[in-house]
């Protein structure tokens, strides 16, 4: 997906990555310098073994510098493991809390970005972001990347040392770590690449398990299983091969490291018999210092593969935190009461698609109720998502009690939408309808299901309130969730309601008990109803029928009923049983074979 749907930090360079993950995660910084003398000594500590080594042969293996030698190696040893101890003990927890802080941080953006956005981003990529990118950086730390710093900074002293006790020797190890750092750094620009396509095939890949999974029942009952998995084959082929395209660079970096560090080791062990000006105490201790300059090396370049993944793991997870909020800050707050709905000459489109809204103009008073109506696909729920927010015009304005759309804050609870299959949580049907409002107990979840008329239906439930509704409402109906929804939105006490009819799965009585309870919630409220039903759009003050994405009717139903036009077809054939009036005309003769084939049958 989708760096053009969050913020694109894809293909920042290394210094904007650091600048954003301390940005983002300030306590990074924190005591930077403690944790650079800290890896400093860790490295030190450790190196201090050549030199003893060499001041103790340099001075004949005399007995009395040999205690005084091994005293201070193992002083050195000890200072180094204390350190190192202490040292990763700090780069962990601060590691940590950052990513701690960036799930957090995640799942608040999801909440709060854009609802253009959030709509654009697949959920399993969100999800993907906040959890299996992050454990990347966990899994590096956890699998020996927490030396990495220790290693450099060894690497680093082991240089220093080289050059002081010979730069003829030290040159010819320079120079070839200056060729392997070369290739290397073109490598790794591949290997970043190939990581990048690798974790976005991945989650490619977990989109179509999850919807292979949830669209489990769908599948079945639809015979298309060879689709599917077809589907899901090629997503599987993907991330394999792309996983696998990982691993070329990563090898070949790591035998290019074998082949520099045996090079530099003939080359310091013949060119210090060679050279002949260096003691044996500094012979030997060159070869060690070899050993210690290559070890960190190696291990550097072995990992840079890991550390690389941990940071595209990273990266993705603050490309999800940085994507800036959906709303301005200082937005202007939607004045109090049932809120006035203008739409000026608006026109909208998908992302790269066609305009589906064409040059809509219309006008809803405060308190009114309207009912949108049309056939399948005319624009109904594209203009309730203008309205919400969660689709931006692309041509016109839309104000909402008098404030242009654009410009108003937060309006979580004001703007209220109920969709067709609201999402309901896994707990009571209490608890449901509390999160309408904070603070809202159950007596309150009660007075509500009293006042919209829901008593009697609550009656019929097992457990009445504290009946469970199980994952996302499974266990209760379209319609049933949708009264649920209702109760929760009523105790919200929005100044506009946008309510998507649900379009099947309806049984009359709940069709009676939704028209109640939407009656109740609506009176005094604006609200817009996409209709599907004739009892829905008969109960709105005023009816707007959309064609082929334009306003083409706008009045009451009774008057729009006697006027000619598609109202009057679409409520005829609403009032004819067995006909579906929302589908359009290209669809229809499908459904007459269908029912002459049914007719055939009995
Ligand atoms: N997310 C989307 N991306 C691209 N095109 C879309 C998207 N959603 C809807 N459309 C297109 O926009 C047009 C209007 O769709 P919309 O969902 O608003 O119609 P509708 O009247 O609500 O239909 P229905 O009654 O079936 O819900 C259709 O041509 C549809 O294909």
């Amino acid at each position: 997906m989708s760096t053009e749907v969050l913020a694109g930090l894809q293909g920042a360079g290394p210094r904007r990555l650091i600048a954003t993950m301390i940005r983002v995660s300030p306590r990074l910084r924190q005591g930077l310098w403690l944790t650079f003398l800290l890896a400093l000594l860790a490295g030190a500590g450790r190196i201090i073994a050549p030199l003893t080594v060499q001041h103790v042969i340099d001075s004949g293996v005399a007995p009395e510098t040999v205690g005084p030698a091994v005293a201070v190696g193992a002083g050195a040893v000890l200072l180094a493991g204390v350190s190192s101890l202490l040292l990763n003990r700090r780069l962990q927890d601060r590691v940590e809390e950052a990513l701690a802080g960036l799930r957090r941080d995640g799942l608040r953006r999801v909440h709060d970005m854009a609802a253009s956005t959030a709509d654009r981003a697949p959920s399993a990529d969100l999800v993907t972001r906040l959890t299996g990118d992050l454990d990347q950086v966990t899994t590096f730390l956890q699998g020996g990347g927490i030396q990495f710093l220790t290693n450099i900074a060894q690497l680093l002293i082991a240089t220093g040392i080289l050059l002081a006790y010979s730069w003829q020797l030290a040159l010819p190890v320079l120079l070839i770590t200056a060729v392997l750092l070369t290739v290397m750094a073109w490598t790794q620009r591949l290997i970043a690449r190939r990581f990048d396509r690798a974790r976005r095939d991945l989650s490619a890949l977990q989109s179509a398990v999850a919807e292979a999974v949830l669209g489990g029942p769908l599948i079945r009952s639809t015979g298309s299983q060879d689709r599917t998995r077809a589907k899901l084959d090629a997503a599987v082929d993907r991330s394999r091969d792309s996983l696998i395209g990982t691993q070329i660079p990563l090898h070949l970096n790591a035998s290019l490291g074998e082949l520099a560090i045996s090079t530099m080791t003939v080359t310091v062990l013949l060119g210090g018999v060679w050279w002949g000006r260096l003691s044996s105490g500094q012979v030997v201790a060159t070869v060690f210092l070899v050993t210690f300059f290559v070890r960190p090396l190696q291990f550097v370049v072995q990992s840079l593969g890991e550390a690389q993944n941990a940071l595209t793991g990273w990266r993705r997870a603050l490309e999800l935190v940085t994507t800036p909020p959906g709303l301005p800050g200082d937005g202007v707050p939607l004045p109090a009461g049932p809120v006035g709905v203008r739409l000026d000459h608006v026109s909208a489109r998908y992302p790269g698609g066609p305009p589906v809204l064409h040059d809509v103009s219309v006008r809803i008073e405060p308190g009114e109720h309207v009912a949108v109506v049309g056939r399948t696909g005319s624009g109904k729920s594209t203009f309730a998502k203008l309205l919400t927010r969660r689709l931006p015009p692309s041509d016109g304005r839309i104000h909402l009690g008098g404030v242009p759309l654009e410009q108003l804050a937060d309006l979580a609870g004001r703007v209220v939408i109920v969709p067709q299959d609201p999402f309901l949580f896994d707990a009571s049907i209490a608890h449901n309808i509390r999160l309408g409002a904070t603070g809202a107990t159950d007596e309150d979840a009660l007075r509500i299901m009293h006042r919209l008329g829901l008593a009697d239906w609550l009656a019929t439930l097992p457990d009445g309130l504290d009946t469970r509704v199980g994952v996302r409402g499974d266990r209760l109906s379209i319609g049933e969730r949708q009264l649920v929804a209702l109760a929760r939105t009523a105790l919200a006490d929005p100044d506009l309601v946008i309510f998507d009819e649900a379009t099947s799965g309806i049984d009359p009585g709940t069709e009676a008990a939704v028209q109640r309870a939407l009656s109740e919630l609506t009176r005094g409220r604006t609200t817009v109803s996409i209709a599907h039903r004739m009892p829905v759009a008969e109960a709105a003050d005023r009816v707007l029928v959309l064609a082929d994405g334009r306003l083409v009717q706008s009045g009451p139903h009774h008057v729009l009923l006697g006027e000619p036009g598609p109202y009057a077809r679409l409520a005829a054939a609403w009032s004819r049983p067995g006909r579906d009036p929302a589908l359009p005309a290209r669809r229809r003769p499908q459904l007459r074979v269908n029912s002459r084939q049914a007719r055939q049958k009995t």
